[in-house]
């Protein structure tokens, strides 16, 4: 048996020209969906990811504002920018670009940005909404990957999960999504025990520890579905946290570059899209 691949690239483009229609609609009602970009410092990774969603965002209609700032900068200076882009009406969405300089306090940046254009869903408000079962503005690597399941109709409800990793970014916020859709979740971590054992429950394992070939087939039921989160540099290549082998033991497996890293832009893009109608049903 070989895995059939989840092909984000593919599901990403079709979303973005959906996401695109969206935008032309609100053109000819004279609103342009506005998404304001925070990138702090010059990590390698983050440059390219916000080159993405800029260049990304421009080509689906949206003006994106990439404010750059220096690595030394003060955590007033970091809440300064965003209070701005907090008031300026032309800004449905803002996201601060992680992981932000030591220097700085990450909780307390997420706090300040309004959580009606919080298009990262990281305000302890919008993660509240998720927690309680009533997601709304979602972390969109988790609303990527749940937009991979419903694209090729994998079914969640009723199903085991296992999410390896409780970031902030990925694991925590999937964990939600996959509870609000009536799976049955398990939350591995550093200290869990194990985690082999526990992973071959799973019908749906999503794999986002950060660590490459991390999953090997010991750690997977025959035939389910594992996505791969991981986005590990490993001499000059893209690697996953699931090892290669993975594929003839899994159903479905995402491949890593182009499974779910392309899925959390176009996310981050209709979300955007969702804050700028929401401007426009306000008049
Ligand atoms: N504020 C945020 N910071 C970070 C997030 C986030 O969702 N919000 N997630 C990650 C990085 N990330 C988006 O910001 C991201 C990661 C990967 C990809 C992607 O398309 N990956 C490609 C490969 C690209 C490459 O060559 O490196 C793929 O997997 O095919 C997009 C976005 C951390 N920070």
């Amino acid at each position: 048996m070989t895995a059939t691949l989840l092909d984000g690239k593919t599901t990403a483009r079709t979303w973005r020209a959906a996401t695109k229609a969206r935008v032309d609609q609100l053109r000819q009602a004279a609103i342009t969906p506005g998404l304001a970009v925070v990138l702090v410092g010059h990590d390698p990774a983050s440059e390219i990811y916000v080159r993405n969603k800029a260049r990304q965002a421009e080509q689906v209609g949206i003006t994106s504002i990439v404010e750059r700032l220096p690595e030394d900068t003060t955590q007033a200076a970091v809440l300064a920018l965003v209070d701005r882009l907090n008031h300026d009406p032309h800004v449905d969405g803002i996201l601060v670009q992680l992981p932000l300089p030591v220097q700085l306090d990450e909780t307390a940046v997420l706090l300040a940005v309004a959580p009606a254009k919080d298009v990262d869903g990281f305000h302890p408000f919008n993660l509240g909404q998720l927690w309680s079962g009533h997601p709304d503005l979602v972390p969109a690597t988790a609303a990527g990957i749940m937009a991979l399941l419903e694209a090729y109709q994998l079914p969640v409800a009723g199903k085991n999960a296992v999410v390896l990793g409780r970031s902030l970014i990925v694991g925590r916020p999937v964990a939600a999504l996959l509870l609000a859709a009536d799976a049955t979740v398990t939350v591995a971590h550093s200290h869990t025990q194990a985690v082999e054992k526990l992973a071959q429950q799973a019908d749906i394992l999503i794999a986002a520890v950060g660590q490459a070939n991390f999953v090997t087939p010991a750690f997977v039921k025959p035939g389910a579905v594992v996505i791969d989160v991981g986005t590990n540099r490993v001499a000059g290549h893209l690697v996953g946290d699931v090892a290669a082998e993975v594929a003839s033991q899994a159903g479905y497996l995402t491949p890593v570059p182009g499974g779910v890293g392309p899925m959390t832009i176009a996310a981050l893009l209709s979300q955007t899209v969702d804050l700028a109608e929401r401007r426009q049903q306000r008049g």
